[in-house]
């Protein structure tokens, strides 16, 4: 991440729990330049592992007359506060003990994150934001900039709902139980040689079934044997992406941002859904996943139901959940007309 930039804040930063983050930094990737009057800015949100480099992982959206186009925009993704990517989160240095945070670090939610990103907006001097777009995790951070910011003027919504459903909780849950019962956990105060490594595999594990589908592991897998062993392909995939992401992500920060996608909830301390969603008038794009298993599509109809401007398309994908990372040209075929468009609903479960 050769391009990546941090800002940080003398002002502690305070969460909708009451928790104090002292001197908080945002960490951040930028594309493009801001125009004179700073309206051409196009927010990228990340999903639950990922990081300022949306250029990398949303990479097929990046280009000359794609979604993301740093010819004519400032494209900006900001790592998530609660992250290990640079925005201070469980493995930053603790200012008051000059240690990790670790389980210090508090429970956070998708408000706080937005909120956070706010600073770093009004530091920029960004006005305005032609498009806020972001899938799973970062499809809520969108949603929430949406009810509480009045700089977004559209946004895409990919693979997520109004809140997070038992279902979605229920999978978090499971994933921060494999974390707990990791020997090396010590309440989240592990030692730095010794992170709780088969947990947060494990974690990963429970999630990637949930981020695919039985279709997409069929084609893949079927029941081939794995070369000269006795275990499956597919046990073989399992494993090889859990020990992936213990090399680079942080035990705390897992449970930390999971917990936060579980606050999901636009409605929470708020008077009524219809209110929250009714209230945001801009251009809004609901794209659902036909085998998104973890946020299934009727999530994304009941979204487009009670937002006022806003439109449905699918994703026709064997991928599941994480196909808002793979089918790039489908999303460029949805999101580019829908930049051009005249924004008037249409409501269509095609
Ligand atoms: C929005 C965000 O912020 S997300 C940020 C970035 N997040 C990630 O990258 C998440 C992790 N990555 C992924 O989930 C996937 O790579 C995606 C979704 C990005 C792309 O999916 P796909 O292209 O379908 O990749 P797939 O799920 O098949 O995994 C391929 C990997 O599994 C490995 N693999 C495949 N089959 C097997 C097997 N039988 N045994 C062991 N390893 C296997 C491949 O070698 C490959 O490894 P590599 O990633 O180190 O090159
Ligand atoms: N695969 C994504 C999560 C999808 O919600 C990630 O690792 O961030």
């Amino acid at each position: 991440m050769t391009n990546q930039q941090s800002i940080t804040f003398d002002e502690p930063f305070v969460t909708e729990k009451g928790k104090t983050i002292p001197r908080p930094t945002v960490a951040y990737q930028s594309w493009g330049t801001l125009n004179s009057d700073r309206t051409n800015a196009v927010l990228v949100c990340h999903a639950l592992t990922g990081n300022t480099a949306a250029n990398e992982w949303f990479s097929g959206l990046f280009g000359p007359g794609n979604p993301l186009d740093s010819e004519e925009q400032f494209i900006i993704c900001p790592n998530v506060l609660g992250s290990c990517y640079g925005t201070t989160g469980p493995a930053s240095t603790n200012p008051n003990t000059g240690k990790p945070y670790r389980a210090d670090f508090p429970e956070i939610t998708i408000r706080d994150m937005v909120r956070l990103q706010q600073r770093l907006f009004d530091e920029l001097q960004i006005n305005s934001i032609e498009m806020v777009i972001g899938g799973s995790m970062g499809g809520m951070q969108a949603l929430e900039w949406c009810i509480i910011d009045e700089r977004p003027q559209s946004a895409v919504l990919i693979g997520m709902g109004k809140v997070h459903r038992p279902w979605a909780i229920g999978i978090s849950h499971t994933q921060r139980q494999a974390i707990y019962n990791d020997p090396h956990w010590n309440d989240g105060y592990y030692s730095k040689d010794q992170p709780p490594k088969e947990g947060l595999a494990l974690a990963r594990m429970i999630a990637m079934i949930s981020y695919r589908s039985d279709a997409d592991y069929q084609h893949k897998f079927g029941r081939t044997l794995q070369d000269d062993t006795n275990h499956f392909e597919v046990e073989s995939y399992l494993g090889y992406q859990g020990h992936k992401l213990v090399n680079r992500f942080d035990a705390v920060s897992y449970v930390r941002l999971t917990q936060a996608m579980d606050s999901h909830d636009v409605g929470y301390n708020r008077e009524s859904y219809e209110k929250v969603l009714g209230d945001i008038q801009i251009p809004v794009m609901v794209i659902g996943i036909d085998s998104d298993n973890l946020y299934p599509v009727e999530e994304q109809y009941e979204l487009v139901r009670l937002l006022d401007n806003s439109r449905y398309r699918r994703l026709k994908s064997p991928h599941g959940h994480d196909a808002f990372l793979i089918e790039f040209e489908q999303l460029n075929n949805i999101i580019n007309p829908f930049l051009i468009e005249t924004p008037t609903q249409t409501v269509n479960y095609l």
